[in-house]
């Protein structure tokens, strides 16, 4: 097999390797998907995003997402701006829609650098989290001091947000993979610590689910807004101050969650064959 050309982007330091699959198909194996992201050995990459020709016939696009650990995901907010702006720079358009397996994405063009994607409604319902028995979703009611309480958000995938006075102060390391694979999440969970700034400013650190502790989770900021806007903490229009930078949330009256954030291009490279061709 020979290699295949990528390219590099990452959205507040959250970052993929993107393959353009839509004249010539790339179906990697969760193995190869492992490679690739590899940091030590493969290309490195928090999530490893395959562009592929639209189902829908209302999508430009289809984009699958894979974690770091291999597994295929629903939903992916930062890498859904980046494959809408390099869309909408190929087709000179200012707005595109992307499919994803949890729904149509439609993204624009914002000011200067930066994109918003409607990310859909959020899910708050406990069997949309999903959750293993009902509980409140405002209320989880789990617990691993000093992180208790969660509230339940489903952005197109599983998010469970702890508020603490200092997320700083909390050892997410250590505690976030025991939370994502609690027994109430049944498709585990991407686990958020946050911190309340102000009416409408929170601090964010997030360790996601298939990965670890990223600079930046676009779904994890719409899952903490929606949780402290449920929570009556803040309004619905947020700023999330992440690792990696900030993203505007705006929890619309309709339900659906709109993402503004900045797009980078870090480089362009081409996949070594070996790690093609181990299956
Ligand atoms: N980096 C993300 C979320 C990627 C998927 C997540 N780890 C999951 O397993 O659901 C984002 O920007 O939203």
């Amino acid at each position: 097999m020979n290699g295949r050309a990528f390219i590099k982007m990452h959205g507040l330091g959250n970052d993929f390797v993107v393959i353009d699959a839509r004249q010539e198909p790339f179906n990697p194996t969760e193995k190869q998907s492992r490679l690739i992201a590899d940091r030590r050995f493969g290309i490195g990459c928090d999530q490893f995003i395959i562009i592929e020709p639209a189902v829908h016939q209302d999508a430009d696009i289809f984009m699958r997402i894979r974690n770091a650990d291999g597994g295929e995901v629903g939903a992916c907010g930062n890498a859904t701006r980046c494959i809408a702006s390099l869309i909408m720079q190929e087709t000179a358009r200012d707005h595109v829609t992307i499919e994803t397996l949890a729904g149509l994405l439609h993204a624009r063009q914002s000011h200067k650098n930066l994109v918003t994607v409607d990310m859909g409604p959020a899910r708050l319902e406990w069997q949309e989290i999903p959750l293993a028995e009902e509980r409140d979703t405002l209320n989880i009611g789990i617990k691993l001091p000093p992180l208790k309480n969660p509230v339940g958000v489903n952005m197109g995938n599983p998010h469970a947000v702890f508020f603490v006075e200092d997320a700083e102060a909390i050892e997410l390391d250590a505690l976030g993979p025991r939370l994502e694979h609690h027994p109430l999440f049944p498709e585990r969970a991407n686990i958020g610590v946050a911190t309340l700034i102000g009416k409408n400013h929170l601090r964010l650190r997030v360790f996601e689910r298939g990965v670890g502790i990223t600079s930046a989770c676009g779904t994890g900021a719409c899952a903490a807004a929606v949780a402290a806007a449920r929570r009556g903490l803040t309004d619905r229009e947020v700023q999330v101050d992440l690792d990696g930078g900030s993203l505007h949330i705006n929890w619309l009256d309709s339900g659906q969650v709109l993402m503004t954030g900045p797009v980078s291009i870090a480089f362009r490279g081409e996949i070594a064959p070996e790690l093609l061709n181990e299956s």
